[in-house]
């Protein structure tokens, strides 16, 4: 009997093709994650090709009314599907949790700074702001919890990217905006916060700080490329993050918020749901061993054991009054 010869591992591909959106914030995630890729691979050659996602079209509405999962996803995940590009950058927060057919995240990248920014032109933060201010988000997770700590404010939709959403707050439209630190460093702007809020304060959202890279399911040579960029501290936490927000049955528009850190060699995950006045709020906490080798596998049971808690103390009624 003859032993079929191996088959050779077919050569990498030198150019890949990489789906992005055109905004200045996705552009930079875009470059960051191309030159991360050609650091790791000499030799290899990143192309950008721009999309432009239905969240980017309709800025007249709230984003929860336009609801919908993967606003800002389907139109890069049916390119990459169809074999036009090889892989999508994405802000990991605006992924939604279920990988559609055949797509996988082949890559978590270092997580930044995962606190929301306080933008308000009159200084100061959440406290300082007068009784009955106004406060622009879309998110109802940015807006519950403000609510929570000032059941006086007034949330107002905001829409557009980071620089249209911090020009319309100093316009005077709004008294104050939230938006993620980590899209202000990004884009070099900072300095537009007016402090940062405290954790206690705003739990991030699932994801938030860290940059998803879609890849095929299939695509193993894709997949090993990319793969040198996932850090495994960030696939644990954000994992459980995600796996938080899935079991409660939320997408990214959720007045859910969940943040996962690893220290001493353990995965801990903080949780809450807050009712959209905020005046109810679920939170918990979950923690297990961290195996850098299966960073995933902790996620997920992390992630599941505080929706488990979450909902034995009521979340589920919480959201059902979000999503009425
Ligand atoms: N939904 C838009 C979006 N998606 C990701 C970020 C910030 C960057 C990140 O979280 O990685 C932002 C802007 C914001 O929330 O202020």
């Amino acid at each position: 009997m003859t032993s079929p010869e191996p088959t050779p591992r077919p050569a990498p591909p030198t150019v890949l093709r990489l789906g992005t959106r055109t905004s200045r914030l996705a552009t930079w995630q875009a470059d960051h994650v191309a030159a991360e890729l050609e650091a790791a691979w000499p030799g290899l050659v990143v192309e950008k090709v721009p999309f432009v996602t239905e969240g980017d079209k309709v800025l007249d509405k709230p984003l929860p009314e336009i609801g919908g999962k993967g606003l800002f996803t389907v139109e890069l995940e049916a390119a990459l599907g169809a074999g036009r590009i090889d892989l999508a950058v994405h802000s990991l927060k605006d992924l939604p949790t279920d990988d559609p057919p055949g797509l996988t995240v082949g890559a978590t990248t270092r997580r930044e700074d995962p606190r929301d920014a306080w933008i308000c032109p009159a200084g100061g933060g959440v406290d300082d702001l007068p009784p009955g201010a106004t406060v622009g988000t879309s998110s109802l997770r940015r807006g519950s919890q403000l609510l929570r700590r000032r059941p006086d404010l007034v949330i107002r939709s905001i829409r557009g990217n980071v620089e249209t959403r911090i020009r319309k707050v100093k316009e005077g439209g709004y008294h104050a905006g939230v938006l993620a630190l980590a899209g202000l460093s990004r884009l070099e702007i900072e300095g537009e916060a007016a402090s940062i809020l405290d954790l206690d304060t705003m739990l991030p959202a699932p994801g938030q700080a860290a940059l998803g890279v879609q890849v095929r399911a299939d695509d193993d040579a894709v997949r090993r490329l990319v793969g040198a960029l996932d850090h495994a501290e960030t696939r644990a936490a954000v994992t459980a993050e995600r796996q938080f927000l899935a079991s409660l049955g939320g997408g990214c528009s959720a007045p859910i918020a969940a943040y996962g850190t690893v220290e001493n060699g353990r995965l801990h995950l903080r949780g809450r749901v807050v009712s959209l006045d905020g005046a109810r709020t679920v939170e918990v906490e979950a923690e297990a061993p961290f195996d850098p080798h299966h960073p995933a596998r902790a996620g997920r049971e992390v992630g599941e054991a505080a929706a488990q808690d979450a909902l034995a103390q009521g979340a589920a009624a919480v959201l059902a009054e979000a999503s009425a």
